[in-house]
């Protein structure tokens, strides 16, 4: 299995790709894309990790020899956010960056799954959708918006200084919607038992929600989640590849179109399987406080899409006639 980064070199990139050396299945490739000339660089260091997994750093103006043959590609390329933005502030500078790598990846890996990191990724993914759309490619199975780090956090939540050991199973609490602010719905009456009172049930969900800017807050203008997003993409990168080597049961939260009547695209729970989602899974029964958290938020959610959607059906007719 060949694995690309694109945006290898930043804040999550280097990290993800260190857990990648490690943790990959012996025999894979690390394929590390960055324009940032350090890049090679990265390759090299992580090169002398002793594992069986061959890393490769590539840089310049684009990525296509990182994406030959990829089976999958995992994108954390882009601007992060600083204290006082908005995942949508980013929107104006990561779309452009986003639908230029994905239209690399309609032409140099047209069958790999993709893995979207970059915010906003409610915007992003229906970028990426329509880029592939037009390059004749698209397969809905094959395009993830990553959540994994709102269902890391969910799980770490319920666990406490005092109760470090009530952490839930892996993968027991679904985070449903999508990923800003309050499109991230976290479904914490799947874990059963005493929810306590409404106000305690959506100050959970506040918690969730409000996770990304406390990093960002704390960070204090460095940057937002880098690390335990890197363990996120890892624990997301693994189930893919599990699922794709012909595992059954693999079950993972992401942001995807289909299957959701309210928005297009909607964060919930998969089946993977070879070829991506193999099905989208229900979320039903929740608690009303949580029904009525997804249903505020999807005219956001659904604005959210439709900006990304037009970005592309504005942009690419202009761009193709410059790039000719
Ligand atoms: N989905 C999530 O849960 C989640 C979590 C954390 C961060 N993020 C997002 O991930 C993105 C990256 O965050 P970061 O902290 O790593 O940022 P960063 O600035 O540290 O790194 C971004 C990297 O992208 C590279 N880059 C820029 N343009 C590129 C291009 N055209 N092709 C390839 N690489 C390019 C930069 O050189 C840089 O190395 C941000 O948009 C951030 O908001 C998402
Ligand atoms: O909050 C951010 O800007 C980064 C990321 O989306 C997160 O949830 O940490």
């Amino acid at each position: 299995m060949k694995i690309a980064v694109l945006g290898a070199a930043g804040g999550i990139g280097q990290p993800l790709s260190l857990l990648l050396k490690m943790h990959l299945p012996a025999g894979s490739e690390l394929a590390l894309y960055d324009p940032a000339p350090m890049t090679r660089g990265v390759a090299v260091d992580l090169s002398h990790i002793p594992t069986a997994v061959r890393v490769k750093g590539y840089t310049g103006r684009d990525p296509d020899a990182a994406l030959e043959g990829a089976d999958i590609v995992l994108i954390p390329a882009g601007i992060a956010r600083k204290p006082g933005m908005e995942r949508s502030d980013l929107f104006k500078f990561n779309a452009g960056i986003v639908m230029d790598l994905v239209q690399h990846c309609a032409r140099c890996c047209p069958a790999a799954l993709i893995a979207l990191i970059t915010n906003p990724v409610n915007s992003m993914v229906p970028v990426a959708a329509e880029v592939l759309k037009l390059a004749g490619v698209y397969d809905a199975r094959r395009l993830f918006g990553l959540t994994t780090l709102d269902v890391v956090r969910s799980e770490s939540f319920c666990a406490s200084d005092e109760r470090p050991e009530a952490l839930p199973v892996q993968g027991v609490i679904p985070v449903v919607g999508g990923h800003s602010g309050n499109t991230i719905i976290p479904l914490f009456s799947h874990l059963g038992g005493e929810l306590g009172d409404d106000a305690a049930i959506a100050e959970r969900i506040r918690r969730v929600q409000q996770a990304g800017t406390d990093v960002v807050d704390a960070k204090a203008g460095a940057g937002s989640a880098t690390l335990a997003m890197a363990y996120a993409a890892l624990r997301f990168c693994l189930s893919l590849l599990r699922a794709r080597q012909g595992e059954l049961g693999i079950i993972e939260c992401a942001y995807v179109e289909g299957g959701h009547a309210a928005a297009p695209f909607f964060s919930q729970r998969v089946r993977l399987g070879v070829d991506g989602v193999a099905e989208v899974l229900s979320y039903a029964p929740i608690h009303p406080v949580e029904q009525a958290a997804i249903d505020a938020m999807l005219p956001g959610l659904n604005e959210e899409i439709r900006q990304g959607i037009d970005f592309v059906r504005q942009l690419m007719p202009i761009w193709h006639q410059v790039s000719r």
